[in-house]
């Protein structure tokens, strides 16, 4: 299902959505400063500043579910159309997980037709703020592990925060999956190909003094300072002309986003086929098994 598709399927009767402030509404924060609320997704702007701070909030853990993804989308298009936003900070609402990655019971025991859908919202997202003309922060106040990390990556720079056990990394291949082309891409963007092989196939969740070093962020700070840093880096992209950013931005990134654009059907086909696979699923209902042993 497309984007409009999903989002009508969203606003039905009963949907958790109905009724959600997604426009914005003016109330308290700085002088100007705004707020939009949708269920999981809230975004606080300071339009003088010409930055959003968008904040996921889809507990317990931030997985991104497919309406996570589509309010998410949702709103990042809102602010692509917002001329008074030329900067986000991506960020958790609250302290602990930035997200968990990709909803795992979106990936499991569900239809082909599902996965399929499930997997164009990834790609949708990814394009979105991928190839976004905003300058993109990541404030990572939270454990950030495979499409958590995948959403830091799309941004133009990353805060973590100092505590050990906030990791980051694409750790798919220790699930017994793997990370698609496009995730690995995304990841060689930033910290080259021999570190990003190694990442991959050892699934390696980073701690910050290790991220910093191989260069998967870019700051490492205290943890009540992620966000005030996000944005204090933010004035300095906003710093350069919004053209002269964009038109190199779009340069770095082009041949990575014509590579999903020119595959992205049979990329579609790739997932649906290696996730329905009898294996694969067994392997992915342990792991869920595992994390909800935890606590019971
Ligand atoms: C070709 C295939 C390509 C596919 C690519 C996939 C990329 C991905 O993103 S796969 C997802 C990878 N994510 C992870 O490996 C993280 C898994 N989660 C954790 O390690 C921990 O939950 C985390 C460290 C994030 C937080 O720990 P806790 O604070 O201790 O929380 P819990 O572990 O108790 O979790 C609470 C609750 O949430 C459920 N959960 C956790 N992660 C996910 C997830 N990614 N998707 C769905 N659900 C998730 C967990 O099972 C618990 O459920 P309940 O016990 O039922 O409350």
């Amino acid at each position: 299902m497309a984007l409009v598709a999903r989002v009508r399927a969203l606003l039905l009767p009963g949907s958790r959505l109905r009724g959600a402030t997604l426009g914005r509404a003016a109330n308290g924060g700085g002088a100007g400063a705004r707020r939009a609320l949708s269920h999981r997704v809230l975004v606080e702007a300071d339009p003088a500043a010409g930055v959003a701070v968008v904040k996921f909030r889809n507990p317990p853990v931030n997985s991104l579910s497919l309406e996570m993804l589509t309010e998410l989308g949702i709103c990042l298009e809102k602010l692509e159309n917002d001329k008074t936003v030329r900067g986000i900070v991506l960020t958790a609402d609250r302290p602990g997980i930035f997200s968990a990655g990709l909803d795992l019971t979106e990936m499991c025991g569900r239809n082909p037709a599902h996965y399929a859908e499930f997997w164009k919202a990834v790609q949708e997202l990814w394009l979105r703020l991928y190839q976004s003309n905003m300058a993109l922060g990541a404030a990572i106040n939270g454990t950030c592990p495979a499409g958590g990390c995948l959403l830091s990556l799309t941004c133009d720079y990353r805060i973590l925060a100092d505590n050990p056990k906030y990791t980051i990394g694409l750790n798919e291949t220790q699930l017994g999956i793997f990370a698609p082309f496009w995730f690995k891409d995304t990841m060689v963007n930033t910290i080259g190909h021999r570190a990003t092989e190694r990442a991959l196939q050892l699934g390696l969740l980073f701690t910050p003094a290790e991220a910093l070093q191989v260069g998967l962020v870019d700051q490492v700070v205290p943890e009540d300072q992620v966000q005030s840093t996000a944005l204090s880096v933010m004035s300095q992209w906003l710093a350069i002309p919004d053209h002269a950013r964009q038109l190199t931005k779009t340069m770095m990134r082009k041949a990575t986003v014509d590579q999903l654009l020119k595959h992205r059907e049979a990329d579609i086909q790739n997932f649906v086929s290696f996730i329905s696979r009898d294996s694969i699923q067994k392997v992915l209902q342990v792991y869920l098994q595992k994390l909800r042993k935890k606590n019971h």
